[in-house]
């Protein structure tokens, strides 16, 4: 499928509306012709003729056929405007929900403000092709041929004076068209390097802020709306080339046949009456003409927009959910990595990965930073798919899963917490919008988050803004794992979730959650106090699992997780009435 063909897809189901318009159209169009034909009456009959009698009637209909054409070109108008705005609804819809089917690669390669411009600008140059273009074009062309039409029923010599122009239009308008192609298509590029700018500058303002970079930020934008400025100019240097032609075209049409006309006219080849007639279809013959440059222009805009949203979404997404997946409405939580493996863009980032895990059972995930932790738990949600080997729970692989059952058994509490601007209770209830206060305010107090957010002058109805500004780190966590804890999770995954709370904090948090004993609980972090208390903790080297077992196996193998042990705790400090107390975080 092409980007036209698939653009053309969102309009078939108004094709009928669409058929009913351009018959208006042409109604209008052949109205038109009733003006300049009453103009020649009234001159040859009345003025000429002296037929006075015949005057009432021509002025009823000359005033007739203006206000019925009025109302056709208004009808039209509001059919065209409705669909294009109808059609734009679905293919919005549509992109949206697309975006939301694609998985992290495709996040990964495209930036924020790419797909900002998709569904903004370039949306609208369809709008605009669908409004305005559709039927400008069939209105100009149809004008154009009826015009040259009744031009012919004057006197044929005179008519193909005028059609010498149309091959040279042709000509023009398709060189023009292919002149402008790569200019839009940067103009568009342009465009959303600028939008992406502006959105990453207001995003990360604090940093910006926090470095000082105001005046270096402002010479990079400078330099973007630089290009964008630049890329428009240098479009519109390209069609200005084509607009004095056309209008020169034009007026040549009008010289012609005053020259042409005024010749038979004198001649008595034909009547004045006829000359004033066919002066009077002049404009539907000039106007085509004029308009040509414009439409080719819009014409093009509306193709570069089309096949830019196109490239966007026309490739399916790499992880979608199994026909006739496997519907589980609950895990019992039984977990296996069989001879897992990982790798992105050549890059091996997980290396052949074994383990099991029964279900209530909670697994620690330590080991240096970039070792892999969160990309195992990437794999667990199907954000990625293994390269090789395979994760199955209770016993059912999970690419024989429906990704969407898979998903909601698995709760996540992410590293890098993402709050939407909502208040609090609408973010904790996120996964289950529909829960009462209580049930929010539940998962609050097992996060741990409940005293503080009760603390707050608008409690759980206090707006949190983008991102969750207003929050400190530690209570964007806490908010982020009572988000995750709401949703009734047979797995909870806590990707460095207490990695901002404070030990005493992160203490009860554990002690909360050790007694959700129905859930399978995964807890990466790279405190050895968040996951002592783990079944099974897992250390990851390289992207390896290098040591595993429990706290007290893995102290006594003496091998890294010992070591990170001693730095953490130092021999003297270890206990603290009777507790671990951190020394080295
Ligand atoms: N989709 C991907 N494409 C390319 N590289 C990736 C991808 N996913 C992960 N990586 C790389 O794999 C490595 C492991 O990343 P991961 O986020 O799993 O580490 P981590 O152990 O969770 O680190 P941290 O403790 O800092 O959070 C990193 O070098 C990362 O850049």
């Amino acid at each position: 499928m092409t980007a036209l063909q698939w653009v053309f897809s969102f309009l078939k189901k108004y094709r009928f509306r669409l058929i009913t318009a351009l018959f208006l159209v042409t109604i209008s169009c052949l109205l038109t012709i009733v003006n300049p034909y009453i103009s020649g009456i009234l001159v040859d009959d009345v003025i000429k003729g002296g037929q006075t009698g015949i005057l009432p009637k021509l002025i009823l209909l000359l005033i007739g056929t203006t206000i019925v054409r009025s109302l056709i070109k208004y009808r039209f108008l509001v059919i065209f405007e409705s669909t294009s705005q109808n059609m734009l609804y679905s293919m919005r819809d549509y992109v949206y929900r697309r975006f939301l089917q694609e998985d992290f690669n495709f996040y990964n390669k495209n930036r924020t403000g790419d797909l900002m411009s998709r569904q903004t600008g370039d949306m609208d140059a369809i709008r605009h092709f669908v409004a305005y273009v559709i039927y400008s074009v069939y209105e100009n062309s149809l004008l154009f041929i009826i015009a040259l039409v009744m031009i012919f029923t004057v006197d044929f010599r005179l008519a193909l004076c005028m059609i010498a122009v149309v091959p040279i239009t042709v000509l023009l308008t398709r060189k023009q068209l292919t002149s402008v192609k790569s200019a839009f298509h940067n103009i568009r590029q342009r465009f959303s390097s600028l939008n992406t700018f502006v959105q990453e500058n207001v995003s990360g303002n604090r940093v910006v802020k926090a470095f000082a970079k105001e005046d270096y930020e402002i010479q990079k934008f400078n330099r973007e709306n630089d290009a964008y400025r630049d890329a428009e100019l240098s479009a519109a240097a390209i069609w200005k080339k084509y607009v004095p032609i056309f209008e020169f075209l034009a007026n040549f049409l009008t010289v012609i046949l005053y020259l042409a006309g005024g010749i038979m006219v004198i001649k008595s080849y034909i009547t004045l009456g006829k000359m004033v007639t066919v002066s009077g279809y002049l404009w539907m013959l000039n106007n085509p003409l004029r308009m040509a440059g414009w439409l080719a222009n819009d014409y093009q805009r509306f193709v570069t927009s089309a096949e830019k949203i196109y490239a966007t979404i026309k490739e399916e997404p790499g992880i979608k959910t199994p026909d006739n997946g496997v519907k589980t409405q609950r895990f019992q939580g039984n977990l296996e990595f069989k001879h897992v493996n990982y790798r992105a863009d050549d890059d091996v980032i997980l290396k052949d990965i074994n383990f099991k895990v029964k279900p209530g059972q909670t697994v620690g995930i330590i080991g240096a930073t970039g070792s892999g932790k969160s990309t195992l738990m990437n794999l667990l949600c199907r954000f990625y798919d293994v390269t090789e080997g395979e994760i199955t729970i209770d016993g059912v692989n999970l690419k024989d899963m429906d990704l969407y059952r898979l998903r909601s058994n698995i709760g996540m509490a992410m590293q890098d917490v993402f709050l939407f601007s909502d208040t609090i209770e609408g973010n904790i209830a996120y996964g289950n919008p529909n829960c009462s206060l209580e049930a929010v305010m539940e998962a609050a107090k097992v996060a741990n988050a409940h005293d503080f957010i009760t603390a707050m002058p608008e409690g759980y109805d206090t707006i949190v803004g983008e991102r969750g500004m207003g929050l400190s780190g530690g209570q964007k966590q806490r908010i982020s794992l009572a988000r995750a804890l709401l949703k009734n999770p047979s797995i909870v995954v806590l990707d460095d979730t207490t990695s901002a709370v404070d030990m005493e904090t992160e203490t009860q948090i554990q002690e909360q959650l050790s007694s959700l004993s129905d859930k399978t609980v995964f807890i990466i972090a790279h405190r050895i106090s968040s996951i002592k208390d783990a079944d099974l903790i897992l250390v990851l080297d390289n992207g390896r699992i290098i040591e595993s077992g429990n706290h007290e196996s893995l102290i006594d193998k003496k091998g890294y997780y010992y070591t990170v042990f001693n730095h953490q705790y130092g021999e003297f400090d270890r206990y603290v009435n009777g507790n671990l107390k951190e020394v080295v975080c």
